[in-house]
């Protein structure tokens, strides 16, 4: 046991090396750097060519093979990753994938005969030997006595000289480095240089110990090794990183020496991730979270695009008559890939989440369905059960992904994709050495001709488009997007988050499991080697290359990057100006190859104007409008009015107190609180969830609720009661600790103490979408909603409560949510005078209208208790009292009870019955407007600090 173990330390060194260049990579730039494991091939190939080619000296080759490297990884960082700055973190990945491979091509280029580790150059002058009966050979004493030297070297540089404390200022904030005058951006591409050197310097001391292996899997393979480590060290602390992987090091050794093989080290690797990712949700929580998305689901189809589509559809299929039988089998393949690009499509392009794993859902897919197709004789029973068995491997494979976002799905999928090719699949019940295909039969006709099947093909794909769109186009697809944008947002609207993220893993999965089970079953003979991991990572860049917001981007993508290889005979050159390509359109396009195509298409005439719902087309509401709103609208700020010169509402639709054209009148305006209970029956208003019966008690209850982060006690002990139908307002300097009781109430952060009850029952274990659909509804500061939705969209999200739209009823197209859905929001759309917006993204409106959206979408939740974090933030003074106006008359008219956070003094006056005071997480004063502010508690906390605040509104009342 004691060899392994040594041997383990020697290979942990240089996989901890290869972590350090992740973590360093990830600290500055937020995402893995996928190109990290190839580039160090690179390096090693430079160095390969170098010693044999050549003939440099070794040690000569060495420093220049990691320079090379470096300037690779800095070359990569300048032309590529800042680039892609403001986009979303998967893209930077996506673009590593494809620079991954890319540097993979070009590493063949330099070193031809690849890289195998029996012929590649070893370390002369080190030692061999052997410990035990295990021979000890030079690149493991190289690595033994060399890989200190290199971290301490590193460690050094990063704590002591004044460019590593700049690299570490620029990776961890680079905006206030940026300030303070350090070029942040110089400094990330300094640390991107030296991940690359230290990743050359693991290849190189790591090949010779790896035996014969294929250069395709030495990049990733070598990647998850660091990856593991780098994970375990929440992508942050590089000594921790570096022990982690000795600890990987050794695992492989001791699981090698006991006979796992290469698929038990990947197995176990996955497992050791997974559980890494697990133990740390926060891991990945800052990744991009603010970065703009594009609209992931454009305008429906013209005419002009449906005919066309219908062409190509013709033509594919007049094609099996036309080609040979060769050119059908390479076209069915294309059909395969864009089936399963079409998953990708899904949890990518709608999901926004990188999910390398799904060509290993298609070969589990096409491996059950081989199985049962075999084993029943009905290739149909087959197909369905690979479909099943593939959704609920991605379920499963998904499921940490629930807990964790940014690269938890990336780490775990890839990590799953090359467990399944080294281990999973290989298993005897899978695909083991190799498996016949059965062909499928077509009313008694077996279609074993390569035509035959392409059309069989050419009909899964129709059935895959059909169903991708959808889910797409729907109320699902909807909910996915809205998750997407702003996850916290949708949960406090009550979206059931985790089932909503379940569900669409799962109908990924059973369509990737489809298109494995189109290319499964047009081959003879099946082996792993169909389904190889590095195959997942080509299905998201044909996807991302043809388009990840177009139904049609998978096919344009697979006819290139698929169709092009196999019809025509590129060779290495082809292969790398091929890979070279893709790697530029997503660089520079987006939006994919397809996006440029769809907007000719879109010109062309006969275009389907897409449905705007009519404002002021009912009567009643009018008058509802007119009754909730003084003056009609809501008051614009400049933005707005802009927008609001080419009103999409006749004018006469909303007239002042409430007169309206051809003598409707809206009647009188309502009268506090005993009168509220018409005016509430009158605005017909959603049914409340909660029968609110004023003076019962008190409807919230927080008792010695309590959180600490860390040192810091942002809570400490608060006890509040709200009562039916009344009005609260929460007041404190910053960081007294009034978000985070929020987050408490709400259910978004779990109390260290203390209990929450709501409406009668004791919430406290609850998860916010439950609260909310009980009647608890929370907003947030930044209002930032659901910035690619439009208005009238993210009032259907929020009619997802109402009438909830699940993955069935999206499958089979039913329209019953989506009618009650699209009531509820033509009515809040006319109640807000919101008509004007409604077909803009929430993204491009000002925060004042995106406030009023985002109060229209509480309400849709039939609230008895609206939570509101500083509503007038961002908000003119103007807006700031028509704001409190509405919201008393919200509260008034409709009985809603409100507890307000507000550093807007005169403004909660004028809204507030009763006051709460915090500061530094404890409650200081409580009860009428004037006692808190007179408070001497206050006074010394809060108004000594921002008497800016007590004027802000004008004079208090
Ligand atoms: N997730 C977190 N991790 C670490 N510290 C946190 C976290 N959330 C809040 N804090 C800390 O808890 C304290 C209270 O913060 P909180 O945001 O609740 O105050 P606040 O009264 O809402 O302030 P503001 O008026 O500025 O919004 C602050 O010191 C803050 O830094």
């Amino acid at each position: 046991m004691i060899d392994p173990i040594v041997l383990g330390l020697f290979t942990g060194l240089t996989y901890g090396l290869l972590a350090v260049g992740l973590v360093l990579v990830y600290r500055s730039s937020r995402f893995l750097n996928f190109a990290h494991g190839s580039v160090g091939v690179f390096g090693a190939a430079v160095l390969s060519q170098l010693v044999t080619g050549a003939a440099v000296p070794y040690w000569v080759a060495f420093p220049l093979a990691m320079t090379v490297s470096a300037g690779v990884s800095a070359l990569i960082e300048v032309a590529v990753v800042r680039r892609l700055r403001g986009r979303p973190g998967v893209t930077g990945m996506i673009a590593t994938l494809g620079l991954s491979q890319f540097v993979l091509v070009l590493a063949l280029l330099v070193s031809s005969q690849g890289l195998n580790g029996l012929t590649f150059p070893k370390p002369p002058g080190m030692p061999s030997f052997t410990l035990g009966r295990t021979p000890v050979g030079p690149a493991f004493t190289a690595m033994a006595l060399l890989a200190p030297l290199l971290l301490g070297g590193l460690a050094l540089f990063l704590r002591r000289s004044r460019f590593g404390l700049a690299v570490r200022a620029g990776a961890d904030a680079p905006d206030t480095a940026q300030l303070n005058g350090i070029p942040a951006a110089r400094m990330t591409t300094l640390a991107w240089a030296m991940a690359g050197a230290v990743a050359a310097f693991s290849a190189i001391l790591v090949t010779p110990t790896q035996g014969a292996q294929s250069i395709d899997t030495l990049g990733p393979e070598l990647l998850l090794r660091g990856l593991a480590g780098a994970v375990a060290a929440r992508m942050a602390s590089l000594p921790v990183a570096f022990a982690a992987c000795l600890g990987v090091g050794v695992g492989e050794q001791v699981l090698l020496s006991m006979g796992a093989g290469r698929g038990g080290v990947s197995l176990a690797l996955a497992l050791f991730i997974l559980v890494a990712l697990l133990v740390q949700p926060q891991l990945g929580r800052r990744d991009g979270g603010q970065a703009r998305w594009p609209r992931a689901v454009p305008a429906p189809a013209s005419l002009a695009g449906r005919v066309l589509a219908g062409l190509a559809l013709l033509a594919a299929a007049g094609a099996a008559y036309l080609v040979t039988n060769e050119t059908a089998s390479a076209l069915t393949t294309v059909a395969g890939f864009a089936v399963v690009g079409l998953s990708v499509l899904l949890v990518t392009g709608l999901a926004g989440e990188l999910s390398l794993g799904q060509f290993a859902f298609a070969g589990i897919g096409a491996a059950v369905s081989l199985h049962v197709a075999g084993s029943t004789g009905n290739f149909f029973t087959g197909a369905v059960a690979g479909c099943a068995a593939a959704a609920g491997a991605a379920v499963l494979v998904g499921l940490p992904a629930l807990r964790l976002r940014g690269i938890a799905l990336a780490a775990t999928t890839l990590a799953f994709a090359l467990a399944a090719e080294a281990w999973l699949l290989r298993l005897p019940w899978l695909l083991g050495d190799g498996i016949s295909a059965p062909k499928p039969v077509w009313t008694g006709y077996a279609l074993v001709l390569a035509k035959d099947y392409y059309l069989f093909a050419l009909l899964m794909l129709v059935l895959a488009l059909w169903l991708a769109h959808r889910l797409r186009a729907g109320g699902f697809g909807r909910v996915v997007l809205a998750l997407r944008d702003n996850e916290d947002a949708a949960r406090a609207l009550g979206v059931p988050a985790p089932r909503r993220k379940l569900q669409l893993y799962a109908a990924a999965g059973a369509l990737a499991g489809l298109g494995g089970v189109v290319i499964g079953h047009g081959q003879t003979q099946v082996t792993v080697n169909s389904f190889p991991a590095a195959a997942g990572i080509d299905v998201v860049a044909l996807t991302v290359v043809g388009g990840l917001g177009l139904l049609g981007g998978s096919i344009l993508g697979a006819l290139l990057l698929v169709g092009l290889p196999g019809l025509v005979e590129l060779g290495i050159f082809g292969q790398a100006a091929l890979t070279l390509g893709w790697l530029l359109v997503i660089v520079t396009m987006p939006g994919g190859l397809g996006e440029p195509l769809a907007r000719l298409v879109g010109r062309l005439p006969g275009r389907q104007r897409s449905r705007v719902e009519s404002p002021g087309g009912r009567r009643g509401w009018r008058s509802r409008v007119a009754r909730l709103l003084p003056g009609g609208r809501w008051p614009l700020d400049d933005d707005d009015r802009r927008l609001r010169s080419k009103p999409a509402v006749s004018p006469e639709v909303l007239t002042r107190d409430g007169d309206l054209p051809g003598g409707a009148s809206a009647g009188g305006s309502s009268t506090g609180a005993g009168g509220g209970a018409g005016a509430v029956r009158a605005v017909r208003l959603p049914r409340r969830a909660v029968p609110v019966v004023v003076g019962a008690g008190a409807l919230l209850e927080a008792r010695g609720v309590a959180r600490a982060f860390g040192g810091v006690r942002a809570v400490g002990g608060v006890d509040l009661a709200v009562g039916a139908g009344e009005v609260v307002g929460i007041i404190g300097p910053n960081g007294a600790g009034k978000t985070t009781l929020f987050e408490i109430l709400a259910g978004f952060t779990r109390p260290d103490q203390g209990r929450v009850a709501f409406a009668g029952r004791d919430v406290t274990g609850w998860s916010p979408q439950r609260r909310a659909g009980l009647g608890l509804v929370r907003s947030f500061q930044d209002a930032r909603l659901f910035p690619t939705l439009t208005v009238r969209e993210s009032l259907l999200v929020a009619g997802e409560r109402l009438a909830p739209t699940g993955l069935l009823t999206a499958a089979l197209g039913g329209r019953g949510p989506q009618r009650r859905q699209e009531a509820l929001a033509g009515d809040l759309v006319d109640l807000f005078g919101l008509a004007a917006y409604a077909q803009r993204q929430v993204g491009e409106l000002s925060t004042g209208t995106r406030r009023t959206v985002e109060l229209a979408c509480l309400l849709a939740l039939e609230p008895s208790l609206l939570l509101l974090d500083e509503p007038s933030s961002g908000v003119s003074q103007a807006d700031g009292v028509a704001l409190a106006d509405l919201l008393t008359r919200v509260n008034q008219e409709l009985g809603v009870a409100l507890l307000v956070i507000e550093h807007d003094l005169p403004l909660l006056s004028r809204l507030a019955t009763r006051m709460v005071a915090m500061d530094s997480g404890r409650v200081i004063a409580d009860g009428t407007p004037d006692q808190v502010r007179t408070h001497p508690a206050v006074v010394a906390a809060y108004l000594g600090a921002d008497t800016a605040a007590v004027h802000r509104s004008g004079a208090p009342v």
